[in-house]
């Protein structure tokens, strides 16, 4: 219970936080609105009364209370929409921002890899717009309850057996709420289904897979999937919605069954004399409201309850982003530069899923200024031990240390400030291009001459001259005037982006120029070596990840994996000398080129 009122609290704390003046104008407003009907059939009972009675000042004061009450709910209407819809809004735009900054400002990338992680995500991000419509369900919950309430004291007024008409409606909404709980349960139970229909749709209809669902003919084996799985999705929905409209409609019944009731009541309270004519009025007005109050009640209580579900767990959320911050002992500062190097020291690692280790035993230095090529089979562990260098996780064992001190002790913004990095599977950021370069080293992004040089660096100039608007232009055919760029060109920008930085202490490279011909590879990396060499003052060190043995071969540690072990490490010459597995692969791809 407490967590739940945290978690409302949080969200409503974003709507107020968006828009203060509108959201408190939303509340207030409501509530004026939703006296006024049962004020309404109040007035009805004080016109009636004074017809019989013949008591024409309690007539003209009712019409006149009337009057008042109807115009000043007409406004608060206007007003309470007109609010709602502005706190919709920014709201919505609130709650994108902060879970883009609760997503990816986690640290590391562990939480991106467990599949409670993604499910909960995926649902949050499904029903965002809920979380948006917090003041909305508590307006709307305030309203009726406000109605409620007044027309309990109304009714108590003729009779205390007509309160069990509001009783009534709570089991009205009692009901409602176990209807909501079965569709929300059955969209929990196929989140994960739910995930796969999607990625087969995209499969299907996106341009990307589209070459190779032909050339393998497996079009028809995606759809009849997708057809599969949206029907388990759809099967389980329809079982809940059906069992949901069940609860429904005895919630009508037993409103239905109140409205005659009270009606019957307060006629034969007349026909004995202890009613009036007007509380005949005004109860038949009431119960009539009360249905509709009621049924309002529901889908507020519903919606409501629903908006707390979202909200614990986008509360869940920001729990585990503060939780999964890695906490630093004894923190350090990052070295200005490198004297030393970095080293590990029996480094041992597996993924989140449980799967193994990826890494056992690694013992390795990467001395200041060295370039380190790390080499071997599909899945040796490369990529991993590049994650690791850079903060991405921590080593389950052993340790990595800078400079002698242990990387865990840097805040992992600081130490990736100082990294960085061009990966095989880069982001194609749709900015313009000297943006889509420049956030490689956000204060210089608008710097053209350090935009420049990195794209020179990275042999990408001749991509942006061959741009209608050079490095103005808009990349991706998605917007206005963009334009689209061959994989390898995005790459080569991928790579402008990872040379941005002025002053990094690790550079790394995975796989980043795949795309590119071996030949293009080489003199790249040929490039980057001599960069790397002739100091940039920093002693960086710059790890580079390749499948190809003639750009490898520059390094000056080569460090050869095999099932995330150090198979042998030494310079080229070294390790043809040694005649080992690197010797052997290298001569097996020399034999290939010659
Ligand atoms: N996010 C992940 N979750 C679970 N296992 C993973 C993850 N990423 C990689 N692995 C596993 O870790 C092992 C090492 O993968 P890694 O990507 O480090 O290899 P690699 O040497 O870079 O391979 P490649 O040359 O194919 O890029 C593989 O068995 C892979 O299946």
């Amino acid at each position: 219970m407490r967590e739940t009122l945290r978690a409302y609290a949080s969200v409503m704390a974003i709507g107020f936080r968006a828009a203060p003046r509108y959201a408190l104008g939303q509340l207030l407003t409501g509530i004026v609105f939703a006296v006024a009907v049962p004020v309404s059939a109040l007035c009805a009972k004080l016109i009636v009364d004074a017809a019989v009675t013949r008591n024409l000042d309690l007539g003209l004061f009712a019409v006149g209370l009337l009057a008042a009450v109807s115009a000043g709910a007409l406004v608060c209407v206007f007003y309470y929409v007109h609010c709602l819809f502005a706190v919709m809004e920014r709201a919505g735009a609130l709650v994108s921002e902060r879970l883009m900054t609760l997503v990816g400002g986690t640290d590391g990338l562990a939480h991106h890899e467990r599949p409670e992680y993604q499910d909960e995500v995926h649902r949050i991000r499904e029903e965002q717009h809920r979380l948006a419509s917090v003041v909305n369900a508590s307006a709307g919950l305030l309203r009726v309850g406000a109605a409620l309430v007044v027309s309990a004291v109304l009714l108590v007024a003729v009779h205390p057996l007509l309160l069990l008409l509001p009783l009534l409606a709570v089991v009205s909404l009692w009901l409602g709420k176990r209807s909501r709980d079965l569709a929300v349960a059955a969209q929990e139970a196929t989140t994960e289904q739910e995930r796969l229909r999607r990625h087969l749709f995209e499969l299907g209809t996106s341009p990307a897979a589209g070459k190779e669902l032909r050339v393998f003919g497996i079009t028809d084996v995606v759809r009849a999937r997708h057809h599969e799985t949206s029907e388990v999705v759809l099967r389980e929905h329809r079982r809940a919605a059906w069992r949901a409209s069940g609860l429904q409609a005895l919630g009508g019944v037993v409103s239905a069954l109140g409205y005659v009731g009270a009606i019957g009541l307060v006629l034969v309270l007349a026909g004995g004399g202890r009613a009036t004519p007007g509380d005949v009025a005004l109860v038949v007005g009431l119960a009539a409201q009360l249905t509709s109050t009621v049924g309002m009640a529901v889908l507020y209580g519903m919606e409501f309850l629903f908006v707390l579900k979202v909200a614990r767990r986008f509360r869940w959320l920001a729990d585990y982003a503060g939780t999964a911050r890695r906490p630093v002992d004894s923190p350090a500062p990052v070295p200005p530069a490198l004297r030393d190097g970095l080293e590990l020291r029996g480094v041992g690692f597996g993924y989140p899923d449980g799967t193994g280790d990826v890494l056992s035993d690694v013992s390795l230095r990467l001395p200041a200024g060295a370039v380190v090529a790390l080499v071997g089979d599909n899945g040796a562990g490369k990529t991993t031990l590049v994650k690791l260098l850079s903060g991405f996780y921590p080593p389950e064992r052993g340790t990595i240390t800078v400079d002698g001190v242990d990387l865990t002790r840097f805040p992992a913004d600081r130490w990736r400030a100082r990294v960085s990095a061009a990966f095989q599977d880069f982001a194609s950021f749709e900015f313009r291009t000297f943006e889509t370069v420049g956030v490689g080293d956000l204060p210089r992004m608008d710097d053209p001459a350090a935009v420049r040089a990195a794209l020179e660096r990275a042999g990408a100039a001749d991509v942006v001259d061959g741009l209608p608007d050079g490095s103005g232009t808009q990349l991706g055919t998605r917007w206005d005037g963009g334009v689209d760029l061959s994989g390898g060109q995005w790459q080569k920008l991928a790579l402008a982006r990872g040379l941005m930085d002025a002053d990094p202490l690790l550079v790394v490279f995975d796989e980043p120029t795949a795309a590119l011909d071996a030949h293009t590879e080489h003199g790249l990396f040929e490039r980057f070596a001599q960069a790397a060499r002739d100091g940039r003052g920093t002693g960086a060190v710059t790890v580079l990840v390749s499948h190809r043995f003639s750009t490898v071969r520059m390094a000056d540690v080569i460090v050869v994996l095999d099932g995330g072990r150090i198979r042998e490490s030494g310079s080229h010459d070294q390790l043809v000398a040694a005649g080992g597995l690197y010797a052997e692969l290298y001569e097996l791809q020399s034999r290939a080129y010659r």
